[in-house]
C-alpha cells in the first residue's frame, strides 16, 4: 500500500493488482475530478439545514423502513468503536448513531447528518464509491483517497429500490484498527433487508412471486422477490430476482413475467390458487430451475381472479388448451375462425401431442357442439373393417355383420364433427370412396341400399407429414386438397414453452384436492427430458405418481416415477440435445427413442399392450414403430411361445 500510496501522490494511478480493481478506478476518478490526497474538501461538501430538511423529507420512506435495521446493525457492532451511517443516494449522511467515543472523532472529518461523502467531494470512501460502482464497497485505511481520511476502515452497500435505482446507502465506518471480517456481511444483509421492507411497502396489493433455487431459501434474506401488475408486467424485483432471473433494471415496468419464466399470469392466477401459500418448482426461461411462492395480492385484475367465477369472461374448450405457449396460442386462434365454418381441418403433429383433444375442442367450441363428435382410427381398425366401420351396411350385407345392418361412423356424425384420426394410414382403395363422400355428402352403405345425405364438419389428423405421402405416392393428392382446408400444426410437447403450467394442470385435474407439485430435480428433468410420447407421455407419468404418492405428501420425487421413465431421465444428457433438427440428430433421436422402445417391450415380457403404456404412445404407434425398427428380443419365461 506504501508503494501505492508514493504513486498516487506523484499523480499516477496504481494499477488493479496492487490496490483492488475498486480502488484504482476510484482514485482514477478521484485525479481526474482534480482533488489531491493532501488537499482540501470540494466547496459542496455540506449541505445548509433547510436543504438537509428536504432531504429527510424526501427520503422518509426510506429513513423509516432503515432506521430499525440501523438498530439493529448498531447492535451488532456496539462497542466496538463504531457507528452506522445512512445516506441519500448522493451521499449525503441523514442518519448516523454510534459509540459516543467515535462519533466525536468522526465528526472531525464530518461523518455527520449533513455532510456529502460524495466521491467527488471526499475522494475514495466507501459510501460514495459504493454509489458510482452501484455495488458493496469496503474501503480501508490508507485506501480512503484523502490523508485525513485514513484512519478509517468503512464498508457500504447501496439501498436499491425495487425499479433498480439507488435509493440510498448503509454504511458502518470504525477505526481501521478495530476493522472486523464480518461487517461487509452484515451491511449487505442490512441494505437487503431495507430494500425488501421497501419492496413490501410499494408493492404490497400486487401479485408478487418469492423465488429461490432451494425451497428453504424462499423467505429468507436471500430470496428473489417480484411484483407484478395486472397485466402481467413486470411492477419491481429486487437485486436477487434480478440476477435469478437475468433481469435488467430497464426490464422493470416494460417486459411480462412470461419473458422469464415458463408462466404467465393466467396460468400464474391458477397455480396461486391451487398452491395456496405453498412452493412449487418452476423453469426460467434460460432453463434456470427455481422454486416459486405465488402472493397474489388484493389487487389482481378481475379476469384473473380465481375467486371471482361470475366475473371470468366464459372460457370455452379452445381456450383451456391455452396455457402459454404461444404456437398454441396461434392454432387457438386460427381454429377458433374456422370453426363453424364449411372448411375442412388438417391437424398436423407427433403422436400423444394432443391431435384428438385439440379437434374434440374445436367441436366442443363451435355452433355444432351439441351434435355428436365422432371419432374413427383409421390406423386401429384392420382394413377391411374400416369400411364398413365408416360408411355403414345393409341388413346381412357380409358374413358376421349386425342382422339389423349399421349406419356407419359417417352417418353417426351427421349435424356434427367427424374426427377421422390417423388419415395417413388409410388404405388408397378406401380414400378415394372417402373422397366421394366428402364431395357428394352422401354414403352409400356396403352391400348396396339408400343413399343417404350426411352434413358434418370434418377434421383430419395424421403423425405422418401427409404432403409428403403424397409426394411418395402413398396417400391421393386430390383427397389431400379436399382434407386440407386449413392445416394446424401442434408443436411436440419438448418444444412448448408452457411445460409447467401443463403439469400443474394435468396434477390439478388428476388430484384436485391434493395441490401436488414436481420435486425441482425431477421439474429439471422433465424440462431437459425430449418426451417422445408427447402429452400422453407426460399424462401417463403424472397419473402413475398421482397414484402412487402417499396422503398427505404434496411433492412429486423419483420414487413416484415410473421406473422405465427414471431409466430415460436418468440417460439424457444435459441440453446438448435440444438444438437444432438436422438428420443427425433426427438420426440419434430415432435410435434413442427405437432403444426405449425395445426396453419397454422386453420389460413388458412382449405384452404390447403394457409396453405402450410404459412408453406412452397408442399400441398403433407401438405397432407402426416395430414395423420399422429391429424388433426387440425379449426374455421369455419358460414354456412362454415367442413372439411374433
Ligand atoms: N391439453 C391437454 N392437457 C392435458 N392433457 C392432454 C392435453 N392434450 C392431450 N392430453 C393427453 O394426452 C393424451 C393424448 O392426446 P391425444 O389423443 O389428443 O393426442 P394425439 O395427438 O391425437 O395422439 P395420437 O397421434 O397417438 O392419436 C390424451 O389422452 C390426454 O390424456
Amino acid at each position: 500500500m506504501d508503494r501505492a500510496r508514493r504513486m498516487l501522490d506523484r499523480g499516477e494511478i496504481p494499477p488493479a493488482a496492487l490496490v483492488g480493481a475498486t480502488v484504482s478506478r476510484s482514485w482514477e476518478r478521484c485525479l481526474g475530478a482534480g482533488l489531491v490526497p493532501f488537499g482540501r474538501l470540494n466547496a459542496e461538501d455540506r449541505i445548509s439545514t433547510s436543504r438537509l430538511k428536504e432531504t429527510l423529507e424526501r427520503r422518509r420512506e426510506l429513513l423509516t423502513r432503515a432506521r430499525p435495521v440501523m438498530d439493529y446493525l448498531y447492535a451488532q457492532v456496539r462497542g466496538s468503536g463504531s457507528m452506522v451511517v445512512l445516506a441519500d443516494e448522493q451521499g449525503v449522511l441523514i442518519e448516523a448513531l454510534g459509540d459516543a467515543e467515535f462519533v466525536e472523532r468522526a465528526s472531525r472529518v464530518a461523518l455527520k447528518p449533513g455532510a456529502s461523502w460524495h466521491e467527488t467531494n471526499r475522494g475514495t470512501n466507501a459510501i460514495g464509491t459504493a454509489i458510482v460502482e452501484g455495488t458493496a464497497v469496503l474501503v480501508h485505511g490508507a485506501e480512503h483517497f484523502l490523508e485525513h481520511n485514513r484512519f478509517l476502515t468503512c464498508a457500504a452497500a447501496p439501498v436499491t429500490g425495487s425499479d433498480g435505482r439507488i435509493l440510498g446507502v448503509i454504511d458502518v465506518s470504525g477505526h481501521h484498527r478495530v476493522r472486523h471480517p464480518h461487517t461487509s456481511g452484515l451491511v449487505s444483509a442490512a441494505s437487503h433487508m431495507i430494500e425488501n421492507r421497501l419492496f413490501e411497502l410499494h408493492h404490497e396489493s400486487q401479485m408478487r412471486l418469492r423465488l429461490h433455487p432451494q425451497a428453504e431459501g424462499i423467505g429468507t434474506l436471500a430470496e428473489g422477490l417480484v411484483a407484478l401488475a395486472e397485466d402481467g408486467r413486470i411492477a419491481g424485483a429486487n437485486h436477487a430476482a434480478r440476477v435469478l432471473l437475468d433481469l435488467r433494471a430497464e426490464d422493470i415496468g416494460r417486459k411480462a413475467i412470461g419473458s422469464f419464466l415458463s408462466l404467465d399470469m393466467p396460468s400464474l392466477c391458477d397455480l396461486a390458487h391451487r398452491q395456496n401459500g405453498r412452493v412449487a418448482p418452476t423453469v426460467t426461461r434460460a432453463g434456470r430451475q427455481l422454486c416459486l411462492r405465488i402472493e397474489p395480492g388484493s389487487r389482481i385484475a378481475p379476469a384473473h381472479r380465481r375467486d371471482a367465477p361470475r366475473e371470468l369472461p366464459l372460457r370455452d374448450a379452445l381456450a383451456d388448451l391455452d396455457t402459454g405457449d404461444e404456437t398454441m396460442k396461434l392454432v387457438i386462434e386460427r381454429a377458433r375462425k374456422v370453426a363453424g365454418k364449411p372448411i375442412p381441418i388438417l391437424l398436423q403433429g407427433e403422436s400423444g401431442a394432443g391431435k384428438e383433444r385439440v379437434s374434440a375442442a374445436i367441436h366442443a367450441s363451435g355452433p355444432r357442439k351439441d351434435a355428436p363428435f365422432i371419432a374413427v382410427n383409421c390406423a386401429a381398425l384392420p382394413e377391411h373393417l374400416i369400411e364398413s366401420e365408416l360408411f355403414g351396411y345393409a341388413p346381412g350385407a357380409f358374413t358376421g355383420a349386425r342382422r339389423e345392418g349399421s349406419p356407419g361412423r359417417i352417418r353417426e356424425a351427421n349435424g356434427g364433427t367427424l374426427f377421422l384420426d390417423e388419415i395417413g394410414d388409410m388404405p388408397l382403395s378406401l380414400q378415394s370412396r372417402l373422397l366421394r363422400v366428402l364431395q357428394e355428402r352422401e354414403v352409400v352403405p356396403l352391400g348396396g341400399g339408400k343413399p343417404a345425405k350426411v352434413d358434418f364438419a370434418l377434421i383430419a389428423a395424421s403423425h405422418k407429414p401427409l404432403k409428403a405421402e403424397v409426394e411418395a405416392g402413398r396417400f391421393r393428392s386430390d383427397l389431400y386438397y379436399r382434407l386440407n382446408g386449413l392445416t394446424l400444426k401442434l408443436p411436440a410437447l419438448r418444444a412448448r414453452t408452457d411445460f409447467m403450467a401443463i403439469v400443474a394442470r394435468m396434477l390439478a385435474a388428476f388430484e384436485p384436492d391434493k395441490s401436488l407439485m414436481l420435486a425441482p430435480d425431477v421439474a429439471a428433468a422433465f424440462a431437459r427430458y425430449r418426451w417422445p410420447g408427447n402429452l400422453r407421455q407426460l399424462s401417463n407419468a403424472l397419473l402413475f405418481a398421482c397414484a402412487v404418492v402417499d396422503p398427505g405428501e404434496v411433492m412429486i420425487g423419483w420414487r413416484h416415477l415410473p421406473d422405465d421413465l427414471i431409466e430415460d431421465l436418468q440417460d439424457i444428457d444435459a441440453p446438448a440435445a435440444s438444438e437444432g433438427d438436422d438428420g443427425s440428430e433426427a438420426a440419434s433421436l430415432r435410435a434413442s427413442s427405437d432403444s426405449m422402445i425395445e426396453r419397454a417391450v422386453l420389460a413388458s415380457e412382449g405384452n404390447m399392450s403394457e409396453a405402450a403404456r410404459r412408453l406412452g404412445i397408442s399400441r398403433n404407434t407401438l405397432y407402426r414403430r416395430l414395423k420399422s425398427c429391429p424388433r426387440p428380443r425379449p426374455k421369455m419365461r419358460s414354456g412362454e411361445p415367442p413372439l411374433q
